[in-house]
This record gives structure tokens, sequence and C-alpha cells, in this order.
């Protein structure tokens, strides 16, 4: 991709096509069905991604309980189900439920660093394991027939050859598509992703590569695809804040201040709608952090709308902070607030 016009064009990944090359990256706890429900008000985008789903649980789980591996039929075309597993017959297994219950593809998880995920052999605990992760993308490819996806990092050194070299793996084992945060695995997003990593991931594989990391708005998204030459972008945090940003980027939509009170108590509505009352309100606090850094005063615009613990105190916050007029609006995202 040259030019950020060609956000916009269609990508075909065995025989299937995504109508444009912008993705949600995965993320666990903030990917959730109900923001989705309110992305999808917005549209703009080629692929959602959900959260991690674990490949042990997910042959057996009930998608009307889990707060995960949860879906509404018709965002099917444009899901992508990512799971993390340290088993390849596991990884297996759940991607054979991931295609049966008609997603648009399967992703796995090679690049969370956290330490619950890594300990147990999981995520970029794979990139140190390069058989075991070659020996599952080579049965997940055998179990299934959609898009198979994998996630990764530049991994645990400073340097970009392993990547590299992984990738390549990636690509002969039966990948069809790859999602590269150029960052070390250790370090989880305080130094700057390194876009010269995925110019050098791109350039070694041939399947399509969608960059990652620290896209913010329009001029960071076009940086990164002119920049490293990356076929797609998996945008993550920024698109929580700002749910429209597919359409932004992909469709011209021009956000005004009414758009961000609209996304609070659309998120509001969908929340309350697929959550018990315990878990909407950790998932809304969790969303607030997002969304708040939109804001000039972010951080106290934030401790505003979750101060109190029901959802019903969460509405009268927002009605509050957003009632007779819109709090300022920052020129960027509060890139601090968003660390955290
Ligand atoms: C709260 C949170 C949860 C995340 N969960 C996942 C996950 O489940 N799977 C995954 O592959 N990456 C996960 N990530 C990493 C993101 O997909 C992405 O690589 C990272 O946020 C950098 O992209 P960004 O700068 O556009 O946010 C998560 C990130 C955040 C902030």
């Amino acid at each position: 991709m040259q030019a950020a016009e060609s956000f916009s064009a269609p990508i075909t990944l065995r025989g299937r096509t995504i109508q444009n090359r912008l993705c949600l990256a995965p993320m666990a706890g903030l990917g959730h069905i109900a923001y989705r429900s309110v992305a999808a008000h917005y549209g703009g985008y080629g692929l959602l991604f959900t959260g991690m789903c674990s490949a042990r649980a997910v042959p057996t789980e009930n998608r009307y309980k889990s707060p995960v591996f949860s879906w509404q039929d018709e965002e099917l075309p444009k899901l992508v189900c990512q799971l993390f597993g340290a088993a390849p017959d596991d990884m297996a297994l759940a991607a054979e439920r991931v295609q049966q219950e008609n997603f648009f593809g399967v992703d796995i998880n090679m690049g969370c660093s956290v330490a619950p995920i890594v300990d147990r052999q999981c995520g970029a605990d794979l990139m140190r394991d390069v058989d075991r992760a070659c020996e599952m993308v080579e049965k997940v490819r055998k179990a299934v027939d959609i898009p198979l996806f994998v996630k990764f990092r530049t991994g645990w050194q400073n340097e970009p050859e392993p990547a590299i070299a992984f990738a390549k793996m990636l690509e002969q084992a039966g990948a069809d598509a790859l999602t590269f945060h150029p960052r070390v695995a250790p370090d989880r997003r305080t130094k700057r992703p390194r876009f010269d990593d995925i110019t050098l991931v791109k350039e070694a594989v041939s399947i399509p590569v969608f960059g990652n990391g620290d896209v913010w708005d329009v001029a960071s998204a076009k940086a990164m695809v002119e920049r490293t030459g990356c076929d797609g972008l998996a945008i993550g945090r920024a698109a929580i804040s700002k749910p429209w940003m597919f359409a932004e980027l992909s469709e011209g939509f021009e956000a005004t201040p009414e758009t961000y009170r609209e996304s609070l108590f659309l998120f509001l509505d969908q929340i309350e709608k697929w959550y018990d009352p315990t878990r909407a309100i950790k998932l809304y606090k969790k969303y607030c952090m997002y969304f708040a850094a939109n804001f000039l005063y972010g951080n106290r615009l934030f401790g505003q709308l979750i101060a109190g613990d029901t959802m019903e105190i969460m509405r009268e916050n927002a009605g509050r902070c957003f009632g007779d007029r819109i709090p300022q609006i920052s020129k960027s995202l509060n890139a601090l607030m968003m660390n955290r």
C-alpha cells in the first residue's frame, strides 16, 4: 500500500474479501461485543478482532455466557476470533469451533507478553519456541479453511532478525496474514514502536502484513503506511478512544463535539445490554480511561466519569459531564493516559 487512499482498497485472503485495510487490533477487556457494536455504528473498518479467547475453553464455551467469546451474528462476516494457547492441538480444536461458528477468520496470539500469559507458555512465549509455534500454525492450517492470522512482535531480542525469520516460518507453515507490533516482548508500550522493523518483515514475506503500534490519528496512520509499505493497519487504543476512527480514515468522517457525547451514551447502552452490572461497571471504567484521553483535562474528566459504584451513577456522571456543554476536546489523544 503506497498512500493513505489505499486504506480503502479491498484485500482478499483465501478467496474471502476484506472491504478495506483497516482492522481493530485484538484487545482483551476493550474489544468486546459492546464496544464492537459502537464501532459498527460508525463503520469504516475492514475487520474487527475479539480480545484473546482461551484455546482450551473455546471448544466448549457458551457464547451467551462468555464475556469474550461472544458476538452478534451480523458481526461475523467482519469478525476474527483471536485465540491464545500453549498446545498446538488445543489451538487446532479451538480453531475448528471458530470456523463452525462462521467467523471471518481466526488469529493466533503470539505477541502478548504479560506474565500471566507467557508464564503459561502462551502469547509471546511462542516466539521463544519456534518449533512449537510452527507446529501450531501447521495444525490450525490443516484444521480450518478460513483465513488464518498470526499476531506477533519483534520478539525477545532488541534486533529485527528473529522476527524476520519468524515471519517467514509463519508464512511457510500456512498463515494467510500477519499482524506485526514492532516492540520487543518485555516492553509493553513504553518505547516507540520501530517502524523500520515493519518494513523488514513486510519485505520478507509475500502474505499481507498489518502494521500495529501507536497509530493515534490520520497523520500517524498515513505515516505508518507510507514509511513501512505495510498492507494495512491494526489500530488498537486510538480506535477505543474514537470508535469512529475507521470511518474517519476510510470515509473522511468528521467528528463533531456531539459525536463524542453520542459515542459515550452508545457505549453506556451497549455495556448495560450485554453485561451484568458488576462486569458492566468494570468494563465501563476501563473504557472511560481511553474515552477521557480525548479531552484537554482528561484525567479530571476520567475521575468525574468513574466516581461511584453503580451503572445508574455512571449514567448520571455522564449526563452531568456532557449535559450543557461538551468538555474541551484536545488536539491529540493524551498518550500518558493511554499507556496506563
Ligand atoms: C488493554 C489492552 C489489551 C490488549 N489485549 C491484547 C490481546 O488480547 N491480544 C493481542 O494480541 N494484543 C493485545 N493487546 C495489544 C494490542 O493489540 C496492540 O498490539 C497494542 O495496543 C499496540 O497497538 P496500539 O498502539 O494501536 O494500541 C492489548 C493492548 C491493550 C492496551
